[in-house]
C-alpha cells in the first residue's frame, strides 16, 4: 500500500527534489539557464526547492514541443478534447487534498481556501470541456445559391504567465478554454511558486493530452521575456501587475500577438444604509481578508454610508479580530502568512504610511509571531482595518495587496459613484443595498469589468473575470473567453460562375 502522499506532507517538511520543469510530457531539467531561484515556505520561512531558470534554448524547446502537439490536439473533434478534459477535471477532484496541500505550503493561504482554488480549478476545465464539444461557426446564405460559412479555429502555441496569489488557479484558468479551443500552452508560473502547476501537467498527461501540449518552464523575467519574444507563440495570457503587463504589451505588440492582461485593482466596495448589516460585513471580510488580501480584485477601498458608519466599522472589527492567524495547514485556520519577507514589510509600510497620513488603526496592522516555535521565521501579520481615511491618501489609492482594508465614509449615491471610479484601475467593484433599482443603477456607473450585488469575491466559472481601465483586457472564464484563444476564418463559396471584372 502506497502512502498517502498528503499524509508525507506537513508544515516544516515538504520540499521538492524532482525537476519543475515539464516538457514533451515529463519532468525535465532546463537545457540551459538563466539563473536560479528559490521558493520558500511562507509559513516557516524554509527553503523548499531551488530551481533553474529556463534560458532561451529551453524556452525554445518548450514551445516546438508545443508545436508539435499542437498539430495533433487541432485536428481533433471537439468531443475528443471535451473527453481529455473532462478526465483532467475528474483526475484534479481526486487529487483535491494533495493540490490543495501542496499550494498551502507554497502560497501560505489556508488550506480551506485552497480547497476553494481547486474546486474552481477543476470546474473550469469542466466547463471548457463542455464548450470544446459544442464550438461551431455559421452558415450564411448568399445570392444565387452561394454560401459562405465561418470556422472557429485555435490559435497555435499560446503562453500563459502567472502570478503566486492563485498559481494552480492561474494555470487552470489560462489552460482549460486555450486547451479546449485546440491550442497548445507553455506556461510559465511565479518563481515564488513554482510547484502545483507541475501537478496540473501531470495530470493532462494522465487525461491523456499529447506529450507536449501543456509544458511548463520555471524562471522570472527573463524567462518571461524568451517566451513573449518568441516568434513561434501566438498568443499572450498575463496575470500580474501593471508595469510588467505594458512590458507583455510592448513585447507582443511586436510580433502583432493578441495579449489578454488581468492586472491589479483597487477596488472599491459600497456599503449604503439600507444594506443587510451581517451581510455586509461578511462582504467586506470576503473582499479584503482572503488570501491574505493578495487578491487583485479585492473590495479595499470600503465606502460606508454616514448612518450606519460606526455600527458597520464595529462589527467589522469584531469580526476581523476573530480571525484564526496561524499554520495554513491547520483545518481553522482562515489566514496564513504573506507570501515573502519583503512583501511582508512592503504592506506593513503602507499601513505605517497610512498611520502618518492621518489614518487610524483600529485593528492589526502589525506583525504577528504565532506561538508554535516552527512557525517562528513565516511572514504573518495581524489583518488590519483603518478609518479616517481620506481619498488622497496612499492607502486608498495604492493596491496594497495585503490584509488592509481602509473604511470611508460617504453621504449620497451620485457622490460615493464619483469617488469610487476616481482611479485608474478598473477591477472589479461590489455594491450592498436593499434596493434593487439603486443596486443596477449604481453598477452601471461603475467602471470596473466585474461587479457584485450583495456579494463579494465569489468566482463561478460560468461568470467572464476581467478588467477596464488599467486592470487589463480581455477576460478569463465565461463562454467570451473562448474568442480571446480562437480566429475566425470566413469561407466563401462560389456556386455559379465568376462574374469578372476584367
Ligand atoms: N488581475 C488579476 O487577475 C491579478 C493581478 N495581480 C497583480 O499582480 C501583482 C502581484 O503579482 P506579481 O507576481 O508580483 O506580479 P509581477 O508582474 O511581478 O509578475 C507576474 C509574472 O510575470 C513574470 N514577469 C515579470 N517580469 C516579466 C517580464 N519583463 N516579462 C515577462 N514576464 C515577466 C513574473 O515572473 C511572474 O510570473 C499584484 O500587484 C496584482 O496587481 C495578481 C493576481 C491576479
Ligand atoms: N479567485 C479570484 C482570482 C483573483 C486573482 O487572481 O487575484
Amino acid at each position: 500500500l502506497q502512502p498517502s502522499p498528503v499524509a508525507a506532507m506537513s508544515t516544516g517538511t515538504f520540499v521538492v527534489s524532482q525537476p519543475l520543469n515539464y516538457r514533451g510530457g515529463a519532468r525535465v531539467e532546463p537545457a540551459d539557464a538563466s539563473g536560479t531561484e528559490k521558493a520558500f515556505e511562507p509559513a516557516t520561512g524554509r527553503v523548499i526547492a531551488t530551481f533553474t531558470c529556463s534560458g532561451e534554448k529551453e524556452v525554445n524547446l518548450a514551445v516546438q514541443n508545443a508545436k508539435a502537439a499542437f498539430k495533433i490536439w487541432s485536428q481533433k473533434s471537439g468531443m475528443e478534447r471535451c473527453r481529455i478534459l473532462l478526465e483532467a477535471a475528474r483526475i484534479i477532484r481526486e487529487r483535491e487534498d494533495e493540490i490543495a496541500t501542496v499550494e498551502c505550503i507554497n502560497n501560505g493561504k489556508s488550506i480551506f481556501e485552497a480547497r476553494l482554488d481547486i474546486d474552481t480549478s477543476w470546474q473550469c476545465l469542466e466547463y471548457y470541456a463542455g464548450l470544446a464539444a459544442s464550438m461551431a461557426g455559421e452558415h450564411i446564405q448568399l445570392p444565387g445559391g452561394s454560401f459562405g460559412y465561418t470556422r472557429r479555429e485555435p490559435l497555435g502555441v499560446c503562453v500563459g504567465i502567472g502570478a503566486w496569489n492563485y498559481p494552480f488557479q492561474i494555470a487552470s484558468w489560462k489552460s482549460a478554454p486555450a486547451l479546449a479551443c485546440g491550442n497548445a500552452m507553455v506556461f510559465k508560473p511565479s518563481p515564488f511558486t513554482p510547484v502545483s502547476a507541475l501537478l496540473l501537467a501531470e495530470i493532462y498527461t494522465e487525461a491523456g493530452v499529447p506529450p507536449g501540449l501543456f509544458n511548463v518552464v520555471q524562471g522570472g523575467a527573463a524567462t518571461g521575456q524568451f517566451l513573449c519574444q518568441h516568434h513561434d507563440v501566438a498568443k499572450v495570457s498575463f496575470t500580474g501587475s501593471v508595469p510588467t503587463g505594458m512590458k507583455i504589451m510592448e513585447m507582443s505588440a511586436k510580433g502583432i500577438k493578441p495579449v489578454t492582461l488581468e492586472l491589479g485593482g483597487k477596488s472599491p466596495l459600497i456599503i449604503f444604509s439600507d444594506c443587510d448589516m451581517n451581510n455586509a460585513v461578511k462582504g467586506a471580510l470576503m473582499a479584503n481578508f482572503l488570501t491574505q488580501g493578495q487578491v487583485c480584485c479585492n473590495g479595499t477601498r470600503v465606502f460606508v454610508q454616514k448612518e450606519i458608519l460606526d455600527k458597520f466599522t464595529e462589527e467589522v472589527v469584531k469580526q476581523t479580530q476573530r480571525i484564526k492567524i496561524g499554520d495554513p495547514l491547520l483545518e481553522d485556520t482562515r489566514m496564513g502568512p504573506l507570501i515573502n519577507r519583503p512583501h511582508l514589510e512592503r504592506v506593513l509600510g503602507f499601513v505605517k504610511v497610512a498611520k502618518e497620513q492621518g489614518a487610524k488603526v483600529l485593528c492589526g496592522g502589525d506583525i504577528y509571531v504565532p506561538e508554535d516555535p516552527k512557525l517562528k521565521d513565516g511572514y504573518y501579520m495581524r489583518p488590519c482595518v483603518l478609518t479616517n481615511c481620506r481619498d488622497d491618501m496612499t492607502c486608498v489609492k495604492e493596491e496594497i495587496f495585503g490584509p488592509v482594508m481602509s473604511i470611508l465614509s460617504f453621504d449620497t449615491e451620485a457622490e460615493v459613484l464619483e469617488r469610487a471610479n476616481d482611479t485608474t484601475f478598473g477591477l472589479a467593484a461590489g455594491v450592498f443595498t436593499r434596493d434593487i433599482q439603486r443596486a443596477h443603477r449604481v453598477v452601471a456607473e461603475l467602471q470596473a469589468g466585474t461587479c457584485f450585488i450583495n456579494n463579494y469575491n465569489v468566482s463561478p466559472v460560468e461568470l467572464p473575470f476581467g478588467g477596464y481601465k488599467k486592470s487589463g483586457f480581455g477576460r478569463e472564464n465565461g463562454r467570451v473567453t473562448i474568442e480571446y484563444y480562437s480566429q475566425l476564418k470566413t469561407v466563401c463559396v462560389e456556386m455559379g460562375d465568376v462574374e469578372s471584372a476584367f
